[in-house]
């Protein structure tokens, strides 16, 4: 397990990430998610060791992570660093050599990832010559080389078309099976939502939320929608309630207090007709909005 205990990053007087704690457990997806500017890639930084630490620490199987230990993690740095220039193949067996790979089972890795992401045939161009999805494709191999015991991914998804975003998804479940942690920013919350084991975001440099999606999404006051056989306008005078939303017979009910549902429903019941009573957990992207406001 992966964790960030009270990082703090301080530029000048700004404060980029402030006392951010969270973990990254093994086998698990976490996705970083955030407004632009939140901190997520100065934490990623911190985490990998290319940008010093004002304060806190980021400890690595439960002890202070070492220059050692970073070695043997895959990174995709944000601002990626690739040369335009080199052949994919060369460049990505020189980036698994150097990581230790013996030359033969270099290639053989490289080959088999470019192909599994449909670029096998490009392998002898230089990468300024592919697309930018395509060489967004070429940093991912680049940080899956060799085989890493942790994966630190800054914005791993962006520029991916449907069919390398699968690719992509692919990859990184292989690695989850193997039960090596996975730290992933992202602003796709869709994809974020569909993926994610556990979820951490940021704002002005902060953790204003963790935990799972579910836990996320079962978090605040429980909202429940009402749908009668008709008009549905005195659900306004109970207690214990709040109504978020109104429209005939159908109501947004947000409960203030624990119980107040229930005397909603025997309330309806004696009235007329029920057609609908469920509890209503809020997307993913409403609760963003919500906590980082
Ligand atoms: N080298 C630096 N010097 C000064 N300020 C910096 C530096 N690096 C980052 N910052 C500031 O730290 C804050 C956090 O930036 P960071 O890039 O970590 O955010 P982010 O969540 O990754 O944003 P995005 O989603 O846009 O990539 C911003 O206000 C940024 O301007």
């Amino acid at each position: 397990m992966l964790e960030i205990n009270e990082l703090t990053r301080r530029f000048g007087e700004t404060t980029a990430v402030d006392r951010v704690s969270f973990e990254v457990p093994s086998g698990q997806m976490t996705g970083f998610v955030g407004a632009n500017g939140a901190g997520k890639t100065t934490t990623m930084r911190m985490v990998m060791g290319v940008l010093g630490i004002t304060e806190g620490e980021v400890r690595w199987r439960g002890r202070p992570i070492t220059r050692l230990d970073r070695r043997a993690f895959g990174y995709m740095p944000e601002e990626r660093g690739l040369y335009p220039k080199q052949p994919l193949l060369d460049q990505l067996v020189y980036i698994a050599r150097l990581k230790g790979m013996g030359a033969a089972e270099a290639r053989k890795q490289v080959r088999e990832l470019l192909e599994r992401f449909g670029i096998g045939e490009r392998s002898k161009d230089h990468l300024e010559k592919l697309s930018l999805g395509n060489q967004q494709r070429v940093q991912i191999i680049a940080s899956v080389l060799p085989r890493p015991q942790a994966l630190v991914l800054d914005e791993p998804f962006s520029g991916l078309d449907p069919v390398a975003v699968d690719s992509m998804v692919e990859l990184l479940r292989d690695h989850t099976r193997d039960g090596i942690p996975v730290l992933f920013s992202s602003h796709q919350l869709d994809l974020v939502e569909r993926l994610c084991d556990r979820l951490v975001v940021l704002a002005k440099g902060r953790t204003v939320a963790t935990g799972t999606v579910a836990e996320l999404r079962d978090t605040g006051q429980p909202r429940f929608r009402l749908v009668l056989g008709g008009d549905a306008g005195w659900v306004r005078d109970l207690p214990g309630l709040d109504v978020l939303d109104l429209e005939g017979s159908t109501a947004l009910l947000a409960v203030t207090e624990p119980g107040a549902e229930q005397r909603a429903i025997a309330e309806a019941t004696r009235r007329g007709d029920v057609h609908e009573f469920a509890r209503v957990r809020p997307a993913l992207s409403e609760i963003y909005r919500e906590v980082t406001a």
